[in-house]
């Protein structure tokens, strides 16, 4: 006979519980938070990070295009528009990657360097591409399953907006408002991915499998935070700085 499941509340708690992997924890992310770093090291991050921002959208595409349940769809292709926009014309909603290049300008980097990506790194593009290569290949639940290390983003965004005006006054707190706008976004997702992850996960074994797969997303954005720490040390010769 087969074990039995986690009861929700528990399943719940498990997934929370991951949390002790989070990049919020990873030294890099410690001292961006605390102030610690130069401003080139900053420019360095949000130039490497504008590469996830511009996958997120295209795994979220790729879920759709593997999910078969219409109401799903509906709110799914939220996500898509959330970082989109509907478009740069003045009215339109700009969408959170053109927050996110807003971001990149108030710290000092140009449109060029971001949509280039010169800067991205070759660790963090092998790790966000294997986050766009897993929803493409995994059953779409178990896709919308990985986007739940939201369930810890709130908090990483509302740290940045109370730490970084103080930490540092040179970026103008305009270019924060990716991070304001993302905190109701994670939580609506969040609620989204849990229905999903709770009906999908009927059995012990496929409840241990979604504990697999935010790992494995977890390790992702871990991933990137090495290969960014390990890019820009303190002692970064001047003429290679961002
Ligand atoms: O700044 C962060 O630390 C952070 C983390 C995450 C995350 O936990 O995946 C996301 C975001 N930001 C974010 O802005 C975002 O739009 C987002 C979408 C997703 C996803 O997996 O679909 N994660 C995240």
């Amino acid at each position: 006979m087969s074990e039995a499941c986690w009861t929700v509340d528990e399943f719940e708690q498990k997934l929370r519980a991951l949390e002790r992997g989070y990049h919020i924890h990873h030294p890099f992310n410690q001292r961006l938070n605390r102030g610690e770093l130069k401003p080139f090291q900053v420019r360095g991050w949000v130039a490497n990070r504008f590469y996830y921002q511009l996958c997120i959208p295209i795994k979220d595409a790729a879920i759709l295009s593997n999910c078969s349940d219409r109401a799903v769809r509906r709110r799914w292709i939220e996500r898509l528009i959330d970082h989109d926009g509907r478009g740069d014309h003045e009215g339109a909603r700009a969408g959170g990657i053109e927050a996110w290049v807003r971001l990149g300008l108030a710290v000092g980097l140009s449109r060029q360097d971001l949509w280039s990506c010169v800067h991205v790194q070759p660790g963090v593009r092998f790790a966000v591409d294997a986050y766009v290569n897993f929803a493409r290949q995994a059953p779409w639940q178990e896709a919308a399953i990985s986007s739940l290390t939201e369930l810890f983003a709130p908090k990483i965004h509302a740290d940045r907006l109370v730490g970084w005006p103080g930490h540092y006054p040179w970026i103008d707190p305009e270019g924060l408002h990716y991070f304001r706008g993302r905190i109701s976004l994670a939580e609506r997702d969040v609620q989204h991915g849990l229905e999903i992850a709770k009906t999908w996960c009927g059995s012990l074994g496929r409840q241990k499998r979604a504990l697999e797969i935010v790992q494995f997303k977890l390790d992702i954005l871990w991933a990137m935070l090495d290969a960014i720490e390990r890019a820009y040390p303190d002692d970064l010769p001047e003429q290679v700085r961002p």
